[in-house]
């Protein structure tokens, strides 16, 4: 067995690598005179006992000459009985031949992605019974995909940037914790409980409809059934007039200059509908203490600012406002149909006002007329920590350092916050990335502390449970813990570079990973390239998975957390400190 497995992997990588022995490094090992297992090849990984093959792992090779045929490995029965974990990811590997794949039938995780392999998926892909991870994403993959339904423990699937066609077929949703295929050229309607995965599982499949695509399958079959030009068309909405007039003229659109035929009343109630008088709405407007702001910010300043849309997110829509007079940049969140009464908002705005934290950024001001509450900060110019994760995807730096410090900043703000506030029982209520933004010295600045009453958290978690946690003890603790368990996330962000809801549910998608014993496929990449400590990788990471305990009473509370974050921290700045002072020396 012993030398039919070997001489099986020699050819493997011979094939893969187009005969360029050398390809792994002078050290791999990979040679006719030693032993996979017992010479511990690179890239392989036996069972300690049996001395059996369980991994190959042979990621980020250029493999761009060779081929990957299934069949060298998968038909030599030692190898192709206990081999679990297969993986070619960022090969770029052109050649292929998938035919015996399924005689490899123990394969629990098969990552073929990043590689340049065309042509279609065959049907014995639906025999992988075993199968928790199929990673095919990033390849020139066409052609219908196999009904892979019966693989019914899958937990992962990607399958985005393909030329993949047809109609999604069944899965079975239950167990997928992440799930994409987007940027393919899909059709048809998107399968029952598929919609439990975000529009990004599923964006840019021009031909595909259904939650959670805005596109419903009525009307996409309307669109293809006639050109319809000579249909009278819809008259647009405020907010599509808005939305027009900020997107496609031009960047930023003055509130006062009237748009694609929307009177001027039309563009700024967009922004600040009321039906106050406008003298009532500008005696509405509540200035906090921001000194620049108390220097004669009013309604009407805000109303006449050029002002450009930033997003849109679950609460309402954002703005970013030039305003002349004071001269300031402010972003404007506009929240709709929220259930706080006016007197309530303003006595938690006021309360908010008066509990100041460095890295918690204050509101300048706030507005609240029945339908709608406007809320005023200082626009951020150095972006969000959303922003930033995003960059990791395109090649930005984001070092070590500076994430354990985000982290560090952001626990020990919210631990404030909440010592501060826990009488008035005010929690965050949606932290998240994009409500964390970064000052000149990288340090983070929570924003929109205390927005969301208890209520709202509670309608939001049981409406969207595949996302959120259901808070189902409706005491005070769990939303301060649920402010945890959203730390966590952040924390998952941090270590894994993957952004929540960006076609996978963190919490879900870490956990499974490690109940596989599979952790260090959870560090971002450019972490273990850059030489951060694995060990304090897995410590901060084990922070985080007991913030993202289902139970929110086994949650830590902030105090703790914090604690633990920063001393995390301070060994790494310390470990900084030792090889800085050594290098010096020498
Ligand atoms: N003060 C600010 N300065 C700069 N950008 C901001 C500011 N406030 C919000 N943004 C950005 O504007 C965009 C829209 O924000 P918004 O808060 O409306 O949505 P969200 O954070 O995605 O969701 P949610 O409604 O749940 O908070 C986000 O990209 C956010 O980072």
């Amino acid at each position: 067995d012993e030398t039919v497995t070997r001489d099986a992997l020699l050819k493997f990588l011979a094939e893969v690598s187009n005969n360029n022995s050398t390809i792994l490094g002078t050290n791999s090992g990979w040679n006719s005179t030693s032993d996979p297992c017992k010479d511990k090849w690179h890239g392989v990984t036996c069972n300690a006992k049996t001395l059996s093959v369980e991994k190959i792992i042979l990621d980020g090779y250029d493999f761009s000459s060779g081929t990957f045929d299934a069949t060298t490995i998968c038909s030599v029965e030692p190898i192709a009985h206990t081999l679990f974990f297969l993986s070619l990811k960022n090969g770029l590997l052109q050649g292929k031949n998938f035919d015996s794949i399924d005689k490899c039938k123990h394969l629990r995780h098969l990552v073929l992605g990043g590689n340049r392999f065309s042509g279609s998926i065959p049907q014995s892909f639906s025999r992988l019974n075993n199968l928790k991870r199929l990673d095919i994403s990033n390849n020139r993959l066409s052609g219908v995909l196999p009904d892979l339904s019966r693989i019914s423990g899958l937990i992962e699937f990607e399958a985005q940037n393909n030329q993949l066609s047809g109609e999604i077929p069944e899965f079975d949703f239950s167990n997928l914790v992440a799930f994409n295929v987007s940027f393919n050229n899909f059709s048809g309607s998107i399968p029952p409980e598929g919609d439990s995965f975000p529009v990004s599982s599923y964006m840019e499949n021009p031909l595909l409809c259904g939650s959670p695509l805005a596109r419903n399958c009525s009307s996409l079959s309307e669109d293809s059934e006639s050109a319809d030009y000579d249909k009278p068309k819809r008259s647009l909405s405020r907010d599509e007039i808005l939305m027009y007039s900020v997107d496609h003229d031009s960047t930023t659109t003055s509130m006062d200059q009237s748009k694609k035929g929307a009177s001027n009343s039309d563009i700024s109630s967009a922004v600040i509908s009321s039906d106050d008088s406008n003298t009532a709405v500008s005696q509405s407007l509540v200035v906090l203490t921001s000194p620049e702001a108390n220097n004669g910010l009013r309604f009407e300043d805000l109303l006449k600012a050029p002002a450009e849309l930033l997003g849109r997110g679950k609460h309402g829509s954002t703005y970013k406002v030039m305003c002349d007079n004071p001269k300031m940049t402010l972003a404007v969140k506009r929240i709709k149909d929220w259930s706080i009464t006016g007197s309530e908002f303003k006595k938690r705005m006021q309360k908010l006002d008066k509990i100041r934290h460095p890295n918690v950024l204050p509101a300048v001001a706030f507005y609240s007329s029945r339908q709608e509450k406007l809320l005023v900060y200082e626009y951020q110019n150095n972006g969000s920590l959303l922003l930033l994760l995003q960059g990791i995807q395109t090649g930005q730096r984001f070092h070590w350092s500076s994430r354990l410090s985000i982290a560090a900043g952001i626990a020990d703000a919210l631990a404030f916050m909440h010592q501060e506030l826990q009488h008035d029982r005010i929690a965050h209520g949606n932290l998240k990335s994009s409500n964390i933004f970064l000052n000149n010295n990288m340090e983070p600045t929570i924003s929109e502390y205390g927005l969301m009453s208890i209520a709202e958290i509670n309608t939001t978690t049981a409406s969207n449970s595949h996302y959120v946690f259901p808070i189902t003890n409706e005491s005070v603790e769990a939303t301060f813990k649920e402010d945890v368990y959203a730390f966590g996330v952040i924390l998952l962000e941090l270590l894994t570079g993957k952004v929540q809801n960006d076609g996978i549910e963190l919490a879900s998608w870490v956990v499974s990973v490690l109940r596989e014993e599979w952790t260090v496929e959870v560090f971002d990449r450019t972490l273990i390239q850059e030489g951060a400590s694995e060990e304090r990788m897995v410590n901060l990471l084990q922070v985080a998975v007991k913030c993202v305990n289902h139970s929110h009473e086994a949650r830590p509370s902030i105090n703790q957390v914090a604690l633990m974050v920063t001393t995390i921290r301070d060994e790494d700045d310390r470990s900084i400190d030792v090889s800085t002072s050594t290098s010096s020396i020498i």
